[in-house]
């Protein structure tokens, strides 16, 4: 079970949620965001970190420009694309980024946006759900209908996303068995912020139901 950890702002607490297990750490490189971090604090948190673990940086309608240079300068090694990226976008930035994950993100306002998901499949390397939220484009804090995910089976790995905490994410895996989880305001203090104690609870409630999900 891959658990990605998003909203990383500091070097200390990326590298002991790291350490706790995390395959990945989200940093959130949209401006109007409460979480927003530049390309280059990411860099200057990299180098504190295992190398195993996935560095995403999360970014919405971003031009395949854009995201090269963010790549560049930061030290990335995934990006998520979590706007109205097409299809034939993601297939421009597989060519534009060689060697870099691409993760689709999809806001779930209603179940047909999962048919969506399959005309990207071809062009990257996960998909994730997260839920839909009126004015916000994510770290709602908001689930989704988890009932509705059950036959969701891709041709590549997928995240589930969206209100996820320590005490709900354990019915979440069991109603919708993602091949990762994804968390942000469950797990933190205030924007930005991380609750340590809250991941440290995050990985005793995975412990329970996988003897060894971490790498
Ligand atoms: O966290 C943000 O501020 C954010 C801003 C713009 C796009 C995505 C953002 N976060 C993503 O939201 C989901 C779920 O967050 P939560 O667990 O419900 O708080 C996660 O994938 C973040 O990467």
């Amino acid at each position: 079970m891959q658990v990605k950890i998003c909203g990383i702002t500091r070097a200390e607490q990326g590298q002991a949620i790291a350490r706790m297990g995390a395959t990945a750490l989200g940093f959130i490189c949209v401006a109007r965001s409460p979480r927003y971090i530049t390309a280059e604090a990411i860099r200057a948190i990299v180098p504190h970190l295992p190398e195993a673990v996935e560095r995403v940086g999360v970014f919405v309608n971003a031009t395949p420009a854009e995201l090269v240079q963010w790549v560049k300068v930061s030290g990335l090694t995934a990006v998520q694309l979590h706007g109205d990226e097409s299809p034939q976008t993601c297939r421009d930035l597989r060519e534009a980024l060689p060697g870099i994950k691409l993760i689709k993100a999809f806001r779930v306002k209603h179940p047909n946006v999962l048919a969506q998901t399959d005309a990207y499949t071809a062009w990257v390397d996960a998909l994730l759900l997260d839920a839909y939220h009126p004015t916000q484009q994510g770290g709602t804090g908001q689930t989704l209908d988890w009932e509705t995910l059950q036959s969701f089976r891709p041709a590549v790995p997928w995240f589930l996303a969206g209100g996820l905490t320590p005490a709900n994410v354990r019915e979440a895996i069991a109603l919708t068995h993602p091949d990762g989880i994804d968390l942000s305001s469950g797990v933190e203090q205030a924007p930005g912020i991380k609750d340590l104690q809250k991941v440290e609870h995050l990985f005793a409630q995975l412990q329970t139901i996988m003897p060894t999900p971490l790498p």
